[in-house]
């Protein structure tokens, strides 16, 4: 028998960038838990096609497709979840691109616009949606996926890391404001998780060979490591959990202390 603490049973998520990577893994994770689902991506036809696939494991879940750039599409995807599923209780914002990779003052705007958009701005917009109908409903939690990179300086991945740090601290202003109205607001840090985002990466041995030398468990990580604790901020086993951004990296943020 499951544990009430990671039971999900009843409650309604909406997970974005769910048609692959940590996304998808959250889904499941949330569905086996008893959720229903709405998963979502900017891809209408991977949307349909993820969200079939994920009936057919016996989910109930909607594909609602949502350009996270474009602020009237995050405001339809709220509107659409709770036309659908006439309520909310996780939303887990998780879709996250880095189109920029160099220093800092190198990126463009185009570049500044999709990663502040697409990682920070939407999960604004969409919280703007979502937390005053948790707030009437008595209260749900919000995971926002951050990244180490977001915790120290990055030759590479600046901009990115940039995005990533205002969303740690996203999670610890809402949780404050939010509290009250028995919201948890939580981030995720993740180290190198084996997804398609990461392969730039993964599919570099040297950098790969740096990492791994830097991970005391010696290991990239896998999308559902990271599911698992989502799966714990949004029930009721993490209920008293609220406004930390907790690692999810193997060791490699410690350092080895030489
Ligand atoms: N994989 C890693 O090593 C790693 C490490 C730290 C943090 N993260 C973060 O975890 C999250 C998930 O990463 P992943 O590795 O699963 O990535 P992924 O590239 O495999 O999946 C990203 C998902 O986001 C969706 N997406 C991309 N652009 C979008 C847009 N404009 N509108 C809506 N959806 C969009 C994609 O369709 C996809 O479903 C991201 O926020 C990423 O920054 C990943």
């Amino acid at each position: 028998m499951s544990s009430p603490l990671f039971s999900l049973e009843g409650r309604v998520a909406l997970i974005t960038g769910a048609t692959r990577g940590i996304g998808l893994a959250i889904a499941r994770e949330y569905g086996r838990a008893g959720a229903r689902l709405a998963i979502s991506s900017e891809n209408a036809d991977d949307c349909q096609r993820v969200a079939a696939e994920l009936r057919g494991e016996g989910f109930d879940v909607s594909g609602i497709p949502a350009d996270l750039a474009q602020p009237e599409e995050v405001r339809a995807l709220a509107r659409q979840v709770l036309d659908r599923h006439g309520r909310i209780d996780a939303l887990v914002c998780n879709a996250g691109v880095a189109p920029h990779f160099g220093p800092l003052l190198s990126a463009d705007d185009a570049a500044w616009r999709l990663t502040m958009g697409i990682n920070l701005e939407s999960a604004v917009w969409l919280s703007n949606e979502l937390l005053p109908v948790m707030a009437e409903q008595g209260g749900g939690s919000l995971v926002l996926m951050a990244s180490i990179a977001g915790l120290r300086g990055n030759k590479a991945l600046g901009l990115y890391g940039l995005s990533k740090a205002a969303l740690a601290q996203l999670a610890r202003n809402l949780a404050v404001e939010w509290g009250p109205a028995n919201i948890r607001v939580n981030a995720i840090s993740p180290g190198v998780i084996q997804t398609e985002f990461a392969r730039p990466l993964t599919d570099n041995p040297e950098v790969m060979q740096r990492r791994l030398a830097l991970t005391p468990l010696r290991r990239v990580g896998r999308p559902e490591e990271v599911a698992a604790l989502a799966l714990l901020l949004a029930a009721p086993g993490g209920a008293f959990i609220n406004g930390q951004n907790i690692i999810v990296d193997g060791g490699t943020t410690i350092g080895d202390g030489n």
